[in-house]
């Protein structure tokens, strides 16, 4: 028998991308993913955003549970090139679940992942490029994030009139959480077998690693790289588009 070590796989980044949600707070319409910016779905938008990053080859998109052969034949109308593999697969009912079933999907030579929201279509690559290089020289969690413009108050919630203010936090302090998040595959996977919430689950996949006591570090985020959560940023993003269209004949 030889001596001679096995060599070793070359290590593989993959992103996962949670897209299986509603889009409530966008108002009434398809799932928020299938929703067209400059005519093209958003989702079309992120998966192009993570493939633009030459660390990424393999994208596992995360549909919503009863739409995933709508979005398999939906992605084939918009093909990549050779270098980018997309997988499709149904997503659950909170983005914690979408995210663990992602991962679940994911080859075994994958030795990272990043983590990237649909509703973040407009991501910059040297962002994703930022948080992958990060995660390559040996970071277990990286994420990107801005500083805050508005001061933050911490209330005690009411349904029913003024909510009392309980703190007013350091807002030199604070930093606003984009995607996509990068991790070692490993330190992902275990924060997910081990951290269970109840309800509406965790709201991002940092924070869960953050339970397993290891440390998570942030990049500089982009403004570009902002949710498209309620109906005015679907304004903002089309100008985004429309701005890079302008500059660069996107
Ligand atoms: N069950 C869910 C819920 C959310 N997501 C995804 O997680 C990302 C961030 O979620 P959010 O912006 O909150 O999207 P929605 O849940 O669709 O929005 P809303 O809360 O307004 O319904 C989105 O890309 C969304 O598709 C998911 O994959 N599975
Ligand atoms: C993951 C995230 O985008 C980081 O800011 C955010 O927490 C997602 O929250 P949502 O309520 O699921 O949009």
């Amino acid at each position: 028998m030889s001596d001679r070590a096995t060599p070793a796989a070359p290590a593989r980044t993959a992103a996962v991308i949670p897209a299986a949600g509603r889009g409530i707070r966008l108002g009434p319409g398809a799932p928020k993913a299938l929703r067209a910016l400059s005519g093209t779905p958003m989702l079309v938008h992120a998966v192009r955003a993570m493939a633009a990053s030459r660390a990424v080859s393999l994208v596992v998109v995360v549909a919503p549970p009863e739409g995933a052969a709508e979005v398999r034949s939906l992605l084939d109308e918009f093909p990549l090139g050779e270098r980018t593999e997309v997988l499709v697969v149904p997503g659950g009912a909170t983005r914690q679940e979408s995210v663990r079933l992602g991962l679940a999907a994911l080859p075994d030579d994958v030795t990272a992942v990043l983590v990237h929201d649909a509703a973040r279509p407009l991501v910059p690559v040297d962002t994703v490029d930022a948080v992958a290089a990060a995660v390559r020289d040996g970071a277990p969690a990286v994420v990107p994030a801005l500083p805050l413009a508005d001061t933050v108050k911490q209330v005690e919630p009411r349904e029913d009139g003024p909510e009392p203010v309980v703190a007013t936090p350091d807002r030199a302090l604070l930093r606003a959480v984009q995607t996509p998040q990068g991790f070692d595959r490993a330190t992902l996977q275990e924060a997910h077998d081990k951290t269970v919430f109840d309800g509406e689950g965790a709201t991002d996949d940092a924070g869960m690693v953050e339970r397993l006591g290891v440390e998570v570090v942030v990049v500089p985020g982009h403004e570009e790289a902002f949710k498209v959560t309620r109906p005015l940023d679907l304004v903002l993003a089309e100008a985004v588009l429309a701005r890079r269209r302008a500059n660069d004949g996107f």
